[in-house]
């Protein structure tokens, strides 16, 4: 180690949004994809954006500034190709890295998951016996060099070992990749780096014995090293608990912690300097400067520096982009470079003024949503009702997504198409969804959802409570970005929001269509929420505005109710200790939104995102009469843990995250392995997931397939 150890600077962040103010990344990866442009100029796309990023935050004041916070799709598939670990199936792509993240006509791509409990996605590091970790440290050093070129000094920012490792489910690999982030050191010791930052966000969940020795194996070897940069150790999204008196008794010199969703530091830290993350990174609302300026004083360390609690990827980039925000709103809120600004103000401790309080809160009284009859009961009084064959078919909601149906909502924003007339290119989209749906003989019916957007963002739109922004994107994965709403009030439906479009849907037909509704859970969960009221609360706010439309569309004559809950697995709390008490709210949740229907009225619930395994016995307790769930991707392993839900279970036959059209064969096979697991008057047939960002073309093949596969297995079981 080098004699002497810079000062760390007064004021950082971990890391900031890259897909651009404009979604100019978002515009350069396709247009590279589509092949209207070059491999070069997706990279002097990419360049721009980080020297923007960086002119802007030395503007503003911040003076430690992060580098390799760029990606051109994932930080965790940069982390990958940094230490070598390309699949070789890979190696000969045109293009390795978006073979990888995207696929190829012949190459699957590696899988994507939730980045802990957010709804950024990262790439899955395949890591095999074939791994040979081997360093390729280009994109950190072209990233310091071209910052240094523009006079900045920069932090170049990676994804720690011991995370990047249990991300991949390879932590016994830890001994041949330290050494390779031994190699990295001293690379970047000798490009004059002075300090990294090595993110370990795993190490705010629980972790074994096991595992916090791997921490401290790992960051007593690479403090051991010869010449090296300083290390800057961050974690976020939690507190790191055990793991930090593991990582305080190495030689790291900067431990980062999330002061806003964890408490300060019990552990004395004063050998260390501590990146307190103060301002958060993960919501959209002005940090209270008292709340602040308290944290930064409690902790005990050599040196303490103000920073964000995890990196600003998770929120948009400026308010000053959203002109048509309230102006009462606008004043609480702070998006990338707000949240700068207080961490530079903190940090010259002229942090002043308080934060204008949100509206008051009228909480209604906790009611106890009364209980649906048994199973039972209600599966007799709907099997009476509506007559439905053996292995009924249906779909999870949406229908392909047009560019003109995209087009015209985009003109109505602009005033070019009235109101009038878009309504009625949405009611021509829906008889054009219905239509289809008889021709191919499905049995329940879905209206497709050509009004929404976004399953969130449409019923935000139409709520009391939300905001919705005209520019704030924000990162899920790759070039797809979304607009998450501001729940900032209290939550009430001023009127009936998908009633209309249901029962049109219905006009057009005898078979029965399904009401589609999103659940409280994934509401809350795809917004930006207010942060003055417990999560739980805010969520049953939202589950009372659900439970309204629930019983509008039973009275306008819907006699199926489907209220999707993809995001249930997403809120789950990173610490055990903290998950049972989520779990039993947020099925409440769901509960009170849908036990006002009536016990003939048949409601369905849909899960996506695989991993459900873990909360199974809390979906069983959505009390769902029917549960349509992932699994043509997980396959039959999911058939063994639902089989004992005693209710409705629709196993999706078709993967639609494809483009992929499934054979009447393939979908015959994995029908029968639902029918051999489970009870068949309980199966139901049904894609994986909606289909809108399908192809009419591809849908329409595919939903043919799957109800010739069911008619054969029908017949069979009918005779
Ligand atoms: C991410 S889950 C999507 C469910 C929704 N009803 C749809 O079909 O699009
Ligand atoms: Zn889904």
């Amino acid at each position: 180690m080098s004699a002497f150890i810079q000062q760390f600077p007064a004021s950082t962040v971990l890391g900031y949004p890259r897909i651009g103010p404009r979604r100019e990344l978002k515009r350069a990866l396709e247009a590279y994809w589509d092949g209207r442009a070059t491999r070069a100029e997706l990279d002097q796309a990419g360049a721009e954006i980080r020297e923007h990023t960086w002119r802007r935050l030395a503007e503003l004041g911040l003076e430690g500034l992060p580098s390799n916070t760029f990606s051109l799709y994932d930080q965790v598939l940069d982390t990958a190709v940094l230490l070598g670990a390309v699949p070789a199936r890979y190696r000969d792509a045109a293009d390795p890295y978006f073979a990888m993240a995207r696929g190829t006509d012949g190459l699957a791509p590696l899988r994507m998951t939730k980045w802990f409990d957010t709804n950024y996605h990262y790439i899955v590091p395949e890591i095999g016996p074939e791994t040979v970790f081997k360093l390729d440290a280009a994109k950190p050093l072209a990233e310091v060099r071209q910052a240094r070129a523009l006079g900045y000094e920069t932090r170049p920012v990676v994804v720690g070992p011991v995370t990047f490792l249990l991300l991949g489910s390879a932590l016994d690999r830890l001994d041949e990749a330290l050494a390779c982030y031994e190699e990295l050191l001293s690379a970047l010791a000798t490009e004059g780096v002075a300090w990294v930052q090595l993110d370990e966000p795993a190490l705010v969940g629980d972790r074994t014995p096991e595992e916090l020795a791997a921490v401290r194996t790992a960051y007593e070897r690479l403090g051991a090293l010869g010449p090296r940069p300083a290390l800057f150790v961050a974690s976020y999204f939690g507190d790191l608990g055990e793991s930090l008196p593991a990582l305080a008794a190495t030689p790291v010199e900067a431990v980062g912690i999330d002061l806003v969703r964890g408490g300060v530091p019990g552990v004395d830290l004063s050998g260390k300097t501590v990146v307190a993350g103060v301002v958060s990174g993960r919501d959209v609302w002005r940090t209270s400067p008292e709340r602040a300026l308290a944290a930064l004083g409690a902790v005990r360390a050599g040196q303490v520096v103000v920073s964000t609690s995890c990196s600003l990827q998770h929120v948009p980039y400026s308010v000053a982009d959203e002109p048509d925000l309230a102006p009462e709103l606008r004043e609480r809120l702070a998006f990338a470079e707000e949240k700068v600004a207080e961490v530079v103000a903190l940090a010259r401790a002229d942090f002043r003024g308080s934060v204008p309080a949100g509206p008051s809160v009228a909480l209604p009284a906790p009611v106890v949503a009364e209980e649906r009859a048994p199973y039972a009961v209600r599966a007799a009084a709907q099997a009476a009702h509506l007559r439905l064959p053996t292995l009924p078919t249906t779909t999870i909601g949406s229908f392909p997504q047009t560019g003109e149906l995209r087009a015209a909502r985009a003109a109505v924003t602009a005033g070019t198409l009235t109101r009038e007339e878009y309504e009625h290119r949405v009611e021509a989209e829906i008889e054009r969804a219905i239509r289809l749906q008889e021709r191919l003989g499905l049995d329940v019916l879905v209206h497709g959802e050509p009004e929404r957007n976004d399953m969130v963002q449409y019923f935000a739109e139409h709520l009391d409570g939300f905001a919705v922004t005209r520019n704030g994107w924000v990162q899920s994965y790759g070039s797809r970005c979304t607009r998450p709403p501001i729940l900032h009030g209290d939550v009430s439906r001023p009127g009936p929001i998908t009633v209309r479009w249901s029962t049109y849907a219905q006009s057009l037909t005898d078979r029965p269509v399904k009401g589609m509704l999103t659940g409280p859970v994934t509401i809350v969960a795809w917004s930006f929420v207010r942060d003055d009221l417990p999560l739980r609360d805010v969520v049953f706010q939202v589950a009372d505005a659900v439970r309204e439309e629930v019983r509008d569309l039973e009275a306008a004559g819907l006699s199926i109710v489907q209220v999707d809950e993809p995001a249930l697995r997403e809120l789950l709390p990173l610490r055990r200790a903290a998950q049972d008490d989520y779990l039993e709210w947020a099925v409440a949740a769901y509960r009170r939104a849908t036990s006002g229907a009536s016990d003939r009225t048949q409601i369905h619930t849909h899960l996506c995102y695989s991993d459900a395994d873990q909360i199974l016995a809390a979906i069983d307790g959505l009390d769902a009469d029917v549960t349509t769930i992932e699994s043509a991707r997980s396959g039959a392993r999911i058939l063994g843990t639902v089989q004992a839900f005693g209710r409705g279970l629709g196993p999706g036959v078709y993967d639609i995250h494809s483009p992929r059209v499934p054979g009447v064969e393939e979908v015959e096979e994995l029908l029968r392995g639902a029918v051999a697991a489970l009870p068949a008057e309980r199966v139901w047939v049904n894609p994986d997931c909606g289909l809108k960002t399908r192809t009419y073309e591809q849908v329409e093949a595919a939903l043919a397939n799957v109800v010739s596969a069911t008619r054969r297995i029908r017949a069979e079981l009918d005779a």
